[in-house]
């Protein structure tokens, strides 16, 4: 038995080559056999440069893109919930938080109504009176205060961080016990992405939280995660303790991309 609550196991996704036709030849391979797995109360990052394959990887295990061959268990079951009520209730202990917080928010909807609907989905809570104590409640772990002023106002009411803010306020409104977070400070004013990476820092401590944390940034991987994961070309070329990896990195990739940051103890995403 493993403590693992989510688990990749030799994850394989091929995507077919625009324009060509099907054929081992037209295939590309994003993800190549990729294994590793998630424990509660622990950060483990993802890193590597643009188009290394971090994010299809994070899609995979949220049940949003098919596998090509490999599997995905939660709490040691299998797991293949790519809709309808099954793929509902895998959300209810996976979250995905992505990068982009002005395009992950419907603009159409406001604060209150995305956090209710998702505890209604998951059944956190019924009546409007619930919803709206639930909905405080989440706001202030956010550390969105006075968390009032904030359930009527519209995403494009708020800066980049509330807006990020309010995402990871609805991935805890499911109560999931597992987030899956794809760099998920990058696009925020360098000003505050160390007060969002505390934040995920907390919630992590508080809410004992299995946080796959995706990252081109070595310094924020060291400084925020237990164990650090190197992908190059689909593959997970490093891997071990974060300190060990960026103090004493083996491969020859992951020295070429602490050599790329100037100085990765000072730098964050
Ligand atoms: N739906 C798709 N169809 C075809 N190719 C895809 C698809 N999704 C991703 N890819 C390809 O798979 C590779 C890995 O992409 P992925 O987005 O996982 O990389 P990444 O490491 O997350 O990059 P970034 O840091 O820029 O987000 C890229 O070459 C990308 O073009």
């Amino acid at each position: 038995m493993t403590d693992y609550v989510l688990e990749a196991r030799n994850l394989i996704k091929e995507f077919r080559r625009a324009g060509r036709r099907i054929g081992s030849a037209a295939r590309f391979r994003a993800v190549s056999d990729v294994s590793f797995g998630l424990v509660p109360g622990r950060v483990t990052a993802l890193v590597g440069q643009s188009g290394s394959g971090k994010s299809t990887v994070a899609r995979l295990m949220a049940q949003l893109q098919p596998i090509t061959s490999g599997e995905i268990l939660l709490d040691g079951q299998p797991v293949r919930a790519l809709g309808g009520k099954a793929f509902t209730r895998y959300c209810g202990s996976v979250q995905m938080i992505l990068q982009d917080p002005f395009a992950s928010l419907n603009p159409l909807h406001r604060i209150n109504h995305v956090l209710g609907r998702v505890l209604k989905i998951h059944g956190k809570a019924t009546t409007g009176a619930e919803i709206r104590e639930r909905s405080l409640d989440l706001l202030r772990r956010v550390n969105l205060e006075p968390a009032e002023r904030y359930l009527d106002r519209f995403p494009h009411e708020l800066s980049g961080g509330e807006r990020q803010r309010i995402s990871f306020a609805r991935a805890l409104a499911a109560e999931p016990r597992v987030l899956l977070a794809d760099e998920p400070v990058s696009m925020l004013d360098v000003s505050i992405r160390k007060e969002m990476l505390d934040l995920l820092d907390t919630l992590r401590r508080e809410e004992n939280l299995a946080i796959l944390y995706i990252t081109h940034d070595l310094g924020s991987a060291e400084a925020y995660s237990d164990e650090t994961l190197v992908m190059y070309h689909g593959e997970v070329v490093e891997r071990g303790p974060s300190r060990q990896v960026i103090a004493d990195p083996q491969h020859e990739y992951t020295q070429r991309l602490l050599a790329a940051a100037p100085d990765p103890r000072k730098r964050l995403p």
